[in-house]
């Protein structure tokens, strides 16, 4: 039986830091925003129900979609983001799920799935357990202002669209503390896993 790991955490606190190091350890990770992009490209079915929803403002010249400018609109207004997510959401978790099955039956022990809105979308009962990547909301604050060039309020429009860290960490099975250094959250890591038979 192969071990279904969910990894979130909120914006910034070290997610995509933490799957490399399932990278590392040659365990597979099925990566949310990356099938969040995948599934918006011209010609699926999400990305004609988003320019219909938001109409081709949110377009670029070459007709994808503008990431900057549908950030900007859902990130200021929550019926908008909610719009986005009944379109983008059930497509994400179709191709999450058959990934994953395809792992699971390429005989893979141990599968992750990096699901940044797990807690908020009540997505649990697609893993068996559950990792928060969590930091304090401060170095939160700041890595993401580092990270993507936003300004406080544009990074804490985006903090607070999602379920507080603190929260989510009380929700988990294991908490990898991610206010230190990478080297000090891959030991913790490497605990869990070991606890947990993975490694
Ligand atoms: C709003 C969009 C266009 C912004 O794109 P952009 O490339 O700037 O950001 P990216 O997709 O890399 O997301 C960065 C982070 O933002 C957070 N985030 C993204 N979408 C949401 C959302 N709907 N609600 C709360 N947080 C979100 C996540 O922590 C994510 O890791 C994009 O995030 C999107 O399409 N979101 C809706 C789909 C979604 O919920 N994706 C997240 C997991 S499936
Ligand atoms: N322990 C650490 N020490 C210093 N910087 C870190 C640490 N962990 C992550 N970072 C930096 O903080 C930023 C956010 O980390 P990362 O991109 O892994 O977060 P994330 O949770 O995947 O974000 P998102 O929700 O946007 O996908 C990145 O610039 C990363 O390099």
């Amino acid at each position: 039986m192969a071990l279904i790991i969910g990894l979130t955490g909120s914006i910034a606190s070290g997610k995509s830091t933490v799957s490399l190091m399932f990278d590392d350890l040659n365990i597979p990770v099925i990566d949310a925003d990356k099938i969040s992009r995948e599934v918006v490209k011209p010609g699926e079915s999400a990305y004609h129900e988003i320019v219909k929803a938001f109409g081709t403002e949110i377009l670029r010249d070459d007709q994808t979609i503008d990431r900057k400018e549908l950030g900007a609109i859902v990130f200021a207004n929550e019926t908008k983001r909610k719009t986005l997510n009944h379109i983008v959401h059930p497509a994400v978790r179709e191709r999450m799920l058959y990934y994953r099955d395809s792992l699971v039956e390429d005989g893979e022990k141990c599968v992750v799935l990096d699901i940044p809105l797990l807690f908020e979308s009540k997505l649990t009962h697609l893993v068996d357990k559950t990792i928060v990547v969590y930091v304090d909301e401060k170095t939160q604050l700041q890595r993401l202002m580092e990270r993507d060039g936003f300004s406080e309020n544009e990074a804490l429009q985006r903090m607070n669209a999602q379920i507080p860290v603190k929260e989510k960490a009380a929700l988990a099975d294991a908490v990898i503390n991610n206010n230190g250094t990478k080297y000090e959250s891959f030991q913790q890591l490497e605990k869990i896993l070991k606890i947990w038979d993975v490694l």
